[in-house]
C-alpha cells in the first residue's frame, strides 16, 4: 500500500515536471561506495551492492522521467591498479549484476532498455567480456531508452583509441587512392576530420550528456567523458553513492530546468 502511494506520487511530480524540459541523457559517476562500507563498518564490497541498488532506483527514476540516455562509470582503467583481490570483487560483483540485468523482470526487460558496454573491453577477464557481449546482444532489440556501461574505460583512452582508429581508416584510403592512380594531394580531402574521431568514439551512439552527477561531493571528471561534456551541467551531491535517492534526483532536474529555461530567455533577447 505505502509503495503503491510512493510510486503515484512519484509518478505525479514527473507529470509536472515534464511541462519544462527533460535531459536526454543524464551520467553518473557513482563516487562513495568504499567509504560508506566504511562509515557503516560493513563486510567488504558491501557498499558496492548497496550502490548497484541505489542505481537501479536512479534507472528507475531517469526512464519514467523521459531521459532516453543513462551513462555509468563502472569501472575505470585506473581501478585496475586497486589490490588483486578488490579488482576480482568488482569483477565478481559485475559478472553477478550483468546476469540479474538480464532477468525477464529486470529494469532492462521492463523498460526495453538497450544496453551498450563501453570502454577497452579487450582489458576485461574472458568471463565478464563475455557476459557483456551477451548483454549488448540480448538487448540489442530494446529501442525505448539506452543505457551505456562505461568499463575499463577512460576518456584519454577512448580519444587515443578514436584518433588510431581514424588514422588507420585514412591509411587504408589514401593507399586504395593511390593504387588506383587517383590520389590527390589535397589536404582538404586527406587530412582527418572532427567527424571522423567522432564516428570512433566508444560513445558514438549517444549524444552529448546534459548531466553528470558525481557524488561524495567530488567536482572532478576523473578521466570520464572529457570530450562529450563541453557543455554539460556537473551536479555533485555531497551523499554517497549508496545514499543517492529520490530528494538528490529532483533537485537535480529541478536546477537543470532553471539553468534550461534561463537560457533559453537569454537567448530569445538576443
Ligand atoms: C553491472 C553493473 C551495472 C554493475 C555496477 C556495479 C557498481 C555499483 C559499481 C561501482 C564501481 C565503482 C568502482 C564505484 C566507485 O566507488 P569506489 O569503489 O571508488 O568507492 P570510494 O569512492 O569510496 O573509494
Amino acid at each position: 500500500m505505502y509503495d503503491t502511494i510512493v510510486n503515484f506520487l512519484r509518478k505525479c511530480i514527473f507529470y509536472v515536471l515534464s511541462v519544462g524540459p527533460i535531459p536526454n541523457h543524464i551520467a553518473f559517476i557513482m563516487d562513495g561506495n568504499r567509504r560508506y562500507t566504511k562509515r557503516w563498518n560493513l563486510m567488504q564490497g558491501a557498499g558496492h551492492k548497496v550502490g548497484y541498488s541505489a542505481l537501479m532506483s536512479m534507472l528507475k527514476y531517469c526512464y519514467e522521467l523521459g531521459v532516453r540516455y543513462v551513462t555509468i562509470y563502472a569501472f575505470s582503467i585506473d581501478n585496475f591498479k586497486r589490490t588483486p583481490e578488490e579488482v576480482q570483487s568488482l569483477m565478481d560483483l559485475m559478472l553477478d549484476k550483468i546476469e540479474e540485468l538480464l532477468k525477464e523482470e529486470s529494469i532492462v526487460n521492463r523498460y526495453g532498455i538497450r544496453v551498450y558496454f563501453s570502454g577497452n573491453l579487450k582489458l576485461l577477464s574472458e568471463p565478464v567480456r563475455l557476459a557483456a557481449e551477451r548483454a549488448m546482444l540480448a538487448t540489442a532489440k530494446n529501442s525505448k531508452a539506452v543505457l551505456s556501461i562505461c568499463v575499463a574505460y577512460t576518456s584519454t583512452n577512448e580519444i587515443l583509441h578514436a584518433v588510431q582508429e581514424s588514422c588507420e581508416e585514412k591509411w587504408d584510403e589514401i593507399t586504395l587512392l593511390n593504387s588506383s592512380g587517383g590520389y590527390e594531394p589535397d589536404e582538404n580531402v586527406n587530412l582527418i576530420k572532427l567527424t571522423d574521431i567522432e564516428k570512433h568514439m566508444y560513445m558514438a551512439f549517444a549524444p552529448d550528456p546534459d548531466i553528470i552527477i558525481r557524488t561524495s561531493g567530488e567536482t572532478r571528471l576523473s578521466n570520464f567523458l572529457l570530450w562529450q561534456s563541453a557543455n554539460c551541467y556537473l551536479y555533485s551531491p555531497s551523499v554517497l553513492w549508496p545514499e543517492i535517492g529520490f530528494r538528490q534526483f529532483l533537485w537535480v532536474i529541478l536546477n537543470f530546468q532553471r539553468i534550461q529555461v534561463y537560457l533559453d530567455k537569454k537567448r530569445k533577447q538576443v
